[in-house]
């Protein structure tokens, strides 16, 4: 639905975001991770109208015309509310600043309130929301106007376990309607509720592409292990087999790569057997979001010192 075309912003000699280029399409929920100063607000603020790009152009497919600010949504990462205002005359003050009329706003923010779940405390002013209301309030004024796409900077990140908890599931039902493109440091989250990831680094976009696609172009074969007592003695022993590339250990976990996991699979577990280990756990590992993370943001580290 929308496309974003070498789109670069340049602050002084500081390349914030550098010629990055992607297509949303409708219905997915896509997550925008990077480090901090990777480029990832500076990129949503240029999609949502708010600051100019240097170069480079943000554009709506066929169907969806016009301005393109009347089809996004936007929470920053600290939205400013007026907190003398109840919920209900901040939401209707939004829809008026939005074109609505003035019952279509009464209207509309009677609707979110409830889609958001606030309902109950519509008329509580906002100085008395907690954060997580906040937060639910502030992405009911981004879907004032409905939107296609909305558009959320860091919506979980100063949130206690309860409130995030209570974002990411308004996030999962949401979007069922509406796109989200949201960024967060937060990868279980990114983990558990996108379909896609942008990988930001350095103002460009390193990767890209559905979580699974991503995972297997970063699978690494690796068989983790948890015993009754400490994994060192295991580590020397597994260290010594052909199949094994190295060992790792994480507190209690031993990770053993392999070059053939099939074939690593079964001979641990032989020698396992064989000298009856106290195991605890054995998982033939598959890749998490945050091994990717590190491993595509390390190699960039490593390949900035060679430079
Ligand atoms: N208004 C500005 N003037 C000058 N430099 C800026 C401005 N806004 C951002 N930058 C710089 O641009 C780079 C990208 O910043 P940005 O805030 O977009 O990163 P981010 O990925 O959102 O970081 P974080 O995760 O810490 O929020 C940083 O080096 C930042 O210092």
């Amino acid at each position: 639905m929308i496309t974003v075309q070498n789109l670069s912003k340049v602050y002084q000699n500081n390349r914030a975001v550098d010629d990055i280029s992607f297509t949303l399409s409708s219905g997915k929920c896509i997550a925008l991770l990077g480090p901090n100063g990777a480029g990832k607000t500076t990129a949503l603020r240029m999609m949502a109208g708010l600051i100019s790009p240097t170069s480079g152009k943000v554009e709506l497919l066929e169907e969806h015309s016009g301005d393109i600010r009347r089809h996004i949504g936007y929470l920053p990462q600290h939205p400013h509310f007026h907190s003398w205002m109840t919920g209900r005359e901040f939401l209707i003050y939004a829809g008026k600043l939005a074109y609505l009329s003035k019952k279509e706003a009464a209207s509309r923010a009677d609707q979110l309130l409830t889609r958001v779940g606030i309902f109950e405390v519509r008329n509580r002013r906002i100085s008395k929301y907690s954060g997580g209301m906040k937060q639910r309030l502030g992405i009911a004024q981004a879907l004032i106007h409905k939107p296609e796409l909305l558009m959320l900077d860091e919506p979980v990140s100063a949130l206690d376990p309860i409130g995030r908890r209570d974002v990411l599931d308004l996030m999962e039902e949401l979007k069922k309607e509406t796109t989200i493109l949201y960024s967060t440091h937060i990868l279980n989250d990114a983990e558990e509720s996108s379909d896609e990831i942008l990988l930001m680094h350095e103002g460009k976009i390193v990767e890209s592409g559905s979580l699974s696609s991503l995972k297997d172009r970063h699978q690494v074969d690796k068989i983790s292990l948890q015993f009754e007592d400490s994994p060192e003695a295991y580590s020397q022993k597994l260290d010594h087999l052909d199949v094994v590339t190295r060992t790792e250990i994480k507190k209690e976990t031993l990770d053993v790569y392999v070059t053939d996991q099939a074939r690593a699979r079964e001979i641990i577990l032989n020698l396992a057997l064989k000298e009856h280990w106290p195991l605890l756990q054995f998982e033939v590992g598959r890749i998490t979001l945050e091994d990717l993370f590190m491993k595509v943001v390390q190699s960039y580290a490593v390949a900035d010192r060679i430079q």
